[in-house]
């Protein structure tokens, strides 16, 4: 059984508009909410400055195009791996030393597309692979990734993918989504508190879109968090500042309380 499957968003414990800019006090936060109740969680972070910038650089989310250098392109994914390689050790020493038994599970090893198409069939191995690791009482730590592709020889898979995924196997209890803001906010910048998944607008803030992301930002992450809610029968979906109260509120309420009622951040919802 998954209690609880947490996106710990890039723009959370990155600067985004910076290259490889970790901040170590917003992963010690984070890492310190988990604390006490890490037992059934599946965590999955984002790559925020470490893999967006090269992601773009040599266009990995295309695939590889014929009118592209293969040698530069295919170096191109050498380097957002190791990049993205670098963020999840950052996770790793502070999980480990906050005692929480994390182990990494790296997406690009279990999954493998075609025409970017994942199938049933392609999440077997991982899923099963988690279960036992769950079962034997580890945390998996996950990532957003680069994936090999059948035909167009990789793509890139974002944490917030690999969440909708994870939630259809393990239909956990609660979704959270942790990010760089209170959660989806009104062209004037207030939160929408309850986001009904068929009535609510996501509006582009364009004011705050110009840090480099390849995987659709928060306009990605609204779309995900309603096929969970959509697909997932009493999960509750969050989207949520990771640096926040409410993260803390979120993860200290025990996850039977059907009255969870927050302020200041945004739960996805359906009539
Ligand atoms: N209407 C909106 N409401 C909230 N955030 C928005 C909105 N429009 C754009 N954004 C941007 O979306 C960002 C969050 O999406 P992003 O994908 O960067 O988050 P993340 O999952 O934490 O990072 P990563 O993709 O690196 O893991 C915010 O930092 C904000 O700048
Ligand atoms: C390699 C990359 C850019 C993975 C992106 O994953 P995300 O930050 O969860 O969207």
């Amino acid at each position: 059984m998954v209690t609880r499957i947490i996106k710990i968003g890039g723009a959370s414990i990155t600067d985004k508009s910076q290259f490889e800019q970790v901040r170590l006090a917003n992963i010690d936060f984070i890492v310190d909410l988990f604390k006490t109740n890490y037992e059934n969680l599946i965590l999955i972070h984002g790559a925020g400055s470490f893999g967006h910038h090269q992601a773009k650089q040599f266009k990995l989310n295309q695939g590889y195009l014929a009118t592209d250098d293969y040698d530069k392109c295919r170096w191109g994914v050498c380097d957002t791996r190791r990049s993205l390689g670098r963020l999840h050790q950052y996770l790793l020493n502070a999980l480990l030393a906050a005692q929480i038994p994390v182990v990494g599970v790296s997406p690009f090893d279990f999954l493998v597309s075609d025409q970017f198409e994942l199938i049933e069939e392609n999440f077997r191995h991982l899923c099963q692979h988690l279960e036992r690791l769950l079962s034997y009482g580890f945390v998996p730590l996950l990532h957003g990734d680069v994936l090999l592709d059948k035909s167009k020889h990789w793509r890139i898979y974002s944490g917030d993918d690999l969440l909708l995924k994870l939630a259809e196997h393990f239909k956990p209890r609660q979704c959270l989504f942790l990010t760089s803001v209170p959660g989806v906010l009104r062209s004037d910048g207030s939160v929408i508190e309850e986001f009904y998944i068929d009535e609510n607008q996501f509006d582009e803030l364009n004011s705050q879109s110009t840090a480099i992301d390849v995987t659709g930002s928060m306009q990605n992450k609204v779309t995900i968090a309603s096929e969970i809610v959509k697909k997932i029968d009493g999960c509750q979906v969050f989207i949520v500042q990771g640096v926040s109260d409410q993260s803390r509120q979120i993860l200290s309420t025990p996850i039977d309380n059907p009255n969870i009622a927050l302020t200041g951040c945004t739960r996805v919802l359906k009539k």
